[in-house]
């Protein structure tokens, strides 16, 4: 008993494993998982795949704790752990995500082949598809505070959420669950969203649920976009080679036969940040500007999905029929299924004049809208041609005309046109809530003798002025950007149209920022609040370029009651009492989109009720759509208004309804399905 005289073991050092340098020395690789367990590590690292479609089905509480807990177990320098983990389950965040990822991919949509677009497609959908959100924040903290190896190299913070971010996603894999990684946002936007302080960096957005797709490989290297570059390649002994002697590493290119590795899983492009405004579609404002209460009817999405399941298992190839795809999908999400095979419109066209004109706005004179409105209504104008046509039911409203309501023509003239929006406000509160009543009133009686779905437009000489001006008050730009040539201006036309455009900004921004004056009229003046509680007028808005905006956006109400015009606000009433009918909103050119554009300020659930039929001539247009996160069906170069373009699609809408409900699946056609 007493023969061993080795001295007595030093207790186990705290936090570490009771093994003695012995045995370490003895077996250096004792501390090794089980064959079986250490094949599984390596097998989640190479079976994690970005995925990009999920099941509508909930992810249970332990799972996700369970992933959740996998991230916070990441390495961290100095064991800062900066990751936060916003878990988002809200329908309507994500929504307002997608229409911000929506907004930056058509901004950027010249720099994407065409595969790279539908790439980004597929993940944005997924953001709505799947169940949760998960946005991984890194917290840079105090810059000041010691933490231990942050002192030379400040990202690490980064870098260590980086790496939790990679252990959430390797738990998924092993749970089952499917995880896709956008960063297609800017940070400023997602940081208003979700009320983000400026010292929290939102670094990825993973999109998490259910897969409804199980790639054994990457989907870029399916696609032959590209391959994993051979270990070799990336691996570099000693010393960085001479630059001469051997290329930097780059991406490899396809490997057509499609070795089971993966490519990034991250996005196509990472926008640089910029700084974007705050608008006014945060919560019920206070005031006047609260006068139209959020009233859309929220998107189906059971409805959404089984469209979207019958259109994968149609006997095509799955995709091949594009934006008609997205359109049966958003369509089913308005009305609760796909497009009928020959949709009915309700046509709402309404006229109005314009005080702005006696500038020179127009080529043509203020009484030729009373005309046009009547030849619309007998039919002889283009939307009375294309309404006959298509069988859809045209009504033409004078809601504000300063010639005489036409025969045919509906007689709910507000009052004989705006006020001129270089001189004073061309609306005032009243006649702006008239007018969008009425023009709820409108759609409404369209939506009760059987429409399924409005198709707006518009009659007012001057009118793409007053729309060039409400477009710059909403997106913080100036006329260079959002005047176009209207009925036909020549150059010094365009230079008097422009020059009208921005006296009137200036002075709605001036009279905007005016504080409170005895009339009771200073509330509707105030920017409304935003989703961050911050004044709309705090920061200026980023372009459609991604550079920054000339001046702070105005709040919807502010500027329409600034800049008019009355059909203008009667439109944006029709759609927002559309969407809350469900029924899905066909726009046309840029005064209906900008129209639209201003409704969705004042109730911002009803941008997932719009289509956009076309993109017109009119340079602004392009401006407005990609504000609104809408891709147009048309490009035909069209700049008439009064619904043509939103009945031109109407036929497009239909092909897609038909095709959608009456195509044959793979089964019931006999056809094999992909390999
Ligand atoms: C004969 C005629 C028919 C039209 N139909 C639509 N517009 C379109 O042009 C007008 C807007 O352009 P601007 O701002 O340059 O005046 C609106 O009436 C619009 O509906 C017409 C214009 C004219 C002249
Ligand atoms: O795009 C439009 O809506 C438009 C363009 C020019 C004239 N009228 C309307």
């Amino acid at each position: 008993m007493s023969g061993d005289l080795r001295p007595p073991r030093p207790a186990t050092p705290a936090g570490f494993d009771p093994s003695r340098a012995a045995e370490r020395a003895a077996d250096p690789r004792g501390w090794r998982f089980p064959d079986e367990a250490r094949d599984a590590v390596y097998r989640a690292i190479a079976e994690r795949r970005d995925i990009r479609r999920f099941r509508p089905d909930p992810v249970p509480d332990d799972v996700l704790e369970r992933i959740l807990a996998a991230a916070h177990q990441a390495p961290s320098v100095g064991l800062m752990q900066p990751w936060r983990l916003i878990v988002v389950r809200s329908l309507e965040t994500k929504l307002a995500l997608r229409r911000l990822a929506q907004r930056e991919r058509i901004r950027q949509s010249a720099k994407f082949s065409e595969r790279a677009a539908h790439f980004l497609d597929q993940k944005i959908e997924g953001i709505v598809e799947a169940p949760l959100g998960v946005v991984v924040c890194c917290d840079h903290g105090d810059p000041d505070e010691e933490i231990l190896g942050r002192g030379t190299i400040p990202e690490t913070d980064l870098y260590s959420a980086a790496c939790a971010i990679e252990n959430l996603w390797l738990a998924a894999r092993a749970e089952g669950l499917g995880v896709g990684w956008v960063s297609f946002y800017r940070p400023d936007d997602l940081r208003t969203l979700l009320g983000i302080p400026a010292r929290v960096e939102p670094m990825a957005w993973l999109c998490v649920g259910w897969p409804d797709e199980r790639p054994v490989r990457p989907g870029l290297e399916a696609a032959g976009w590209s391959s994993r570059m051979p270990l070799a390649d990336v691996v570099i002994d000693e010393r960085w080679p001479a630059e001469h002697a051997v290329a930097a590493p780059r991406r490899a290119a396809a490997d057509p036969a499609g070795r089971p590795a993966d490519a990034s899983g991250a996005d196509l492009c990472h926008p640089m940040p910029a700084v974007r405004a705050p608008d006014d579609r945060g919560p019920a404002p206070a005031g006047r500007e609260a006068a139209v209460r959020p009233r859309a009817a929220p998107p189906d999405r059971e409805a959404a999905i089984a469209a979207r399941d019958r259109s994968d298992r149609l006997a095509k190839p799955a995709g091949s029929l594009g934006a008609l795809e997205a359109l049966i999908e958003r369509w089913a999400s308005i009305t609760g299924a796909a497009p009928p095979a020959a949709p009915r419109a309700g046509v709402l066209v309404l006229a109005a004049d314009h005080g702005h004109v006696v500038h020179g706005t127009s080529l043509f004179d203020a009484r030729v809208s009373a005309q046009v409105a009547g030849a619309a209504a007998r039919g002889q104008s283009a939307v009375g041609v294309l309404a006959r046509h298509g069988g859809h039911e045209l009504l033409v409203a004078d809601v504000g005309l300063v010639a005489e309501t036409p025969p045919g023509v509906r007689a709910a003239k507000l009052a004989p046109g705006t006020a001129d929006m270089t001189a004073e406000p061309a609306l005032t509160d009243d006649r702006l809530d008239a007018a969008l009543a009425l023009g709820a009133a409108l759609a409404g009686e369209l939506a009760e003798r059987g429409a399924d779905c409005l198709a707006l437009g518009e009659i007012g000489i001057g009118n793409t002025a007053t729309t060039a001006a409400l477009a710059g008050a909403l997106l913080g730009v100036g006329a260079e950007r959002t005047v176009g040539r209207g009925t036909g201006l020549d150059a010094a036309g365009l230079d008097r149209k422009r020059a009208v455009v921005d006296a009137a900004l200036a002075r709605a921004r001036a009279s905007a920022a005016t504080p409170a004056t005895a009339d009771g009229a200073a509330a509707a003046r105030t920017p409304a609040p935003t989703a961050d509680g911050a004044a709309a007028a705090r920061t200026p808005a980023p372009t459609a370029e991604g550079a920054t905006a000339d001046a702070a956006p105005l709040p919807a109400r502010t500027a329409l009651r600034e800049v008019g015009g009355l059909e203008l606000a009667a439109l944006a009433g029709a759609a927002i009492e559309a969407a809350r009918r469900r029924l899905p909103v066909i726009l046309d050119g840029y005064a209906v989109s900008t129209a639209a554009l201003a409704a969705v300020g004042l109730d911002g659930g009803l941008a997932e009720s719009l289509i956009a039929s076309h993109r017109s001539a009119e340079p602004g247009h392009a401006l407005v759509l990609a504000e609104l996160g809408l891709e147009p069906l048309l490009d035909l170069r069209m700049r008439l208004g009064e619904a043509s373009g939103a009945l031109l699609a109407l036929p497009v809408i239909a092909s897609a309804g038909a095709l959608h409900r009456e195509m044959g699946t793979f089964a019931e056609a006999g056809i094999d399905g992909p390999r």
